[in-house]
């Protein structure tokens, strides 16, 4: 793939006489950015206003055409996607081996990995994060492949506590349900991941990563359970979607103890160990901090290329961040 040589000047970007070959048959444009998304991620990441500034400084965006091959298409800078299938799949491993210098965003296999619940956690497990500022870990939890009548008896060998949050393993399903007593998860449907309730106050933090840049805000969560509602209640209780956009808790009259932030330094360090880890730059994490302390965390939820629209000042830092990958690719290829 060779590109048209021409030098734009633009807004933050400098573009070094003759330096780069890379600039595409946009005119004008610095970072070309190829998309491959649904039309509802369309709607709510592809904003006016974020498309706006990202053309001030030089970055388009580009529908990618799913009925043609991708090749033939661009030339991107970036590619940037939220599709599932194996076919969709496949087609990225082919081009990321055809075009090593575009980046996609992310790697197929790295999204798979946290598309499962178990899979999602176990880079938190193993991490085992603890410094000054506190300690982050993952609930423990049980994963029950087939057969839900093995559950009570699993759950009594893995000496897990009531009540459990029953997850679908598959992590694009929300169908969440909150069990109080373990005879009655016979009644899901594995695949599932049980995990241990962590009372936390009712809020928790969402924290957007794009690259290294992060973005923490709080959401309503599931309120806690007593030791007296527990002894008194049975069943598994199905539940909505608690924490989405439309339950934020900033601007709500919270207990100081359960509205203070997680420590800036603990969270940048966990999501640099974590972009390593699973080999991502776009994802959020949902922590709780246990109720009574004051920083025992835990990630509970890891979700890839998350609602941004959503997450204040997104347009600042995606746009930032997109020209930054380009930056940095083209210091690589010169050193
Ligand atoms: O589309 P949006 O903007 O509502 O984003 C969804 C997010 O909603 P939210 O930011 O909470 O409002 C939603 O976020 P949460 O799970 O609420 O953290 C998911 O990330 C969802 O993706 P998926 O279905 O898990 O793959 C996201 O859905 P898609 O990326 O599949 O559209
Ligand atoms: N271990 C847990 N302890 C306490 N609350 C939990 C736990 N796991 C999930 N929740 C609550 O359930 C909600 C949904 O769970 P989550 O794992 O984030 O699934 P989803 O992928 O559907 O967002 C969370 O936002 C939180 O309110
Ligand atoms: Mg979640
Ligand atoms: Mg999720």
């Amino acid at each position: 793939m060779r590109m048209r040589d021409e030098i734009v000047d633009y807004q933050g970007v400098e573009e070094e006489e003759g330096g780069d070959e890379t600039v595409s048959f946009y005119p004008g444009a610095v970072v070309v950015v190829g998309y491959a998304l649904t039309s509802k991620k369309i709607k709510s990441f592809l904003q006016p206003k974020f498309q706006d500034l990202a053309r001030k400084k030089g970055i388009v965006f580009v529908a990618i055409d799913q009925s043609r091959p991708l090749s033939e298409q661009g030339p991107f800078h970036i590619v940037l996607h939220k599709l599932s299938g194996k076919e969709w799949r496949k087609v990225l491993e082919d081009y990321r081996q055809l075009h090593p210098e575009v980046t996609v965003l992310d790697p197929p296999d790295a999204i798979q990995h946290v598309y499962n619940r178990q899979s999602m956690l176990q880079d938190v497990a193993d991490l085992d994060l603890s410094d000054t500022y506190g300690t982050v870990g993952v609930p423990r939890q049980l994963v029950i492949k087939k057969d839900p009548s093995s559950i009570p008896d699993a759950v009594s060998k893995a000496g897990l506590k009531l009540p459990l949050v029953a997850k679908p393993l598959v992590a694009k399903s929300h169908e969440l349900s909150l069990a109080y007593d373990c005879y009655s998860l016979e009644m899901l449907e594995p695949p599932l991941v049980l995990q241990e309730f962590v009372n936390h106050g009712g809020v928790l933090f969402k924290v957007y990563v794009v690259g290294d840049a992060i973005k923490v805000v709080r959401r309503f969560s599931l309120p806690d359970v007593s030791k007296r509602e527990l002894s008194k209640s049975a069943g598994v209780y199905r539940f909505p979607r608690v924490s989405c956009a439309a339950a934020s808790a900033d601007d709500a009259d919270l207990e100081p103890c359960v509205a203070e932030l997680p420590p800036r330094p603990l969270l940048e360090k966990l999501s640099r160990e974590l972009r390593r880890r699973l080999g991502l730059h776009l994802f959020n994490m949902d922590i709780i901090r246990e109720h009574g302390t004051l920083d025992r965390y835990y990630v509970i939820d890891i979700n890839y290329f998350p609602g941004y629209g959503k997450m204040p000042g997104y347009e600042h830092i995606f746009t930032n961040f997109l020209l930054s990958l380009v930056q940095s690719n083209k210091y690589e290829k010169h050193c």
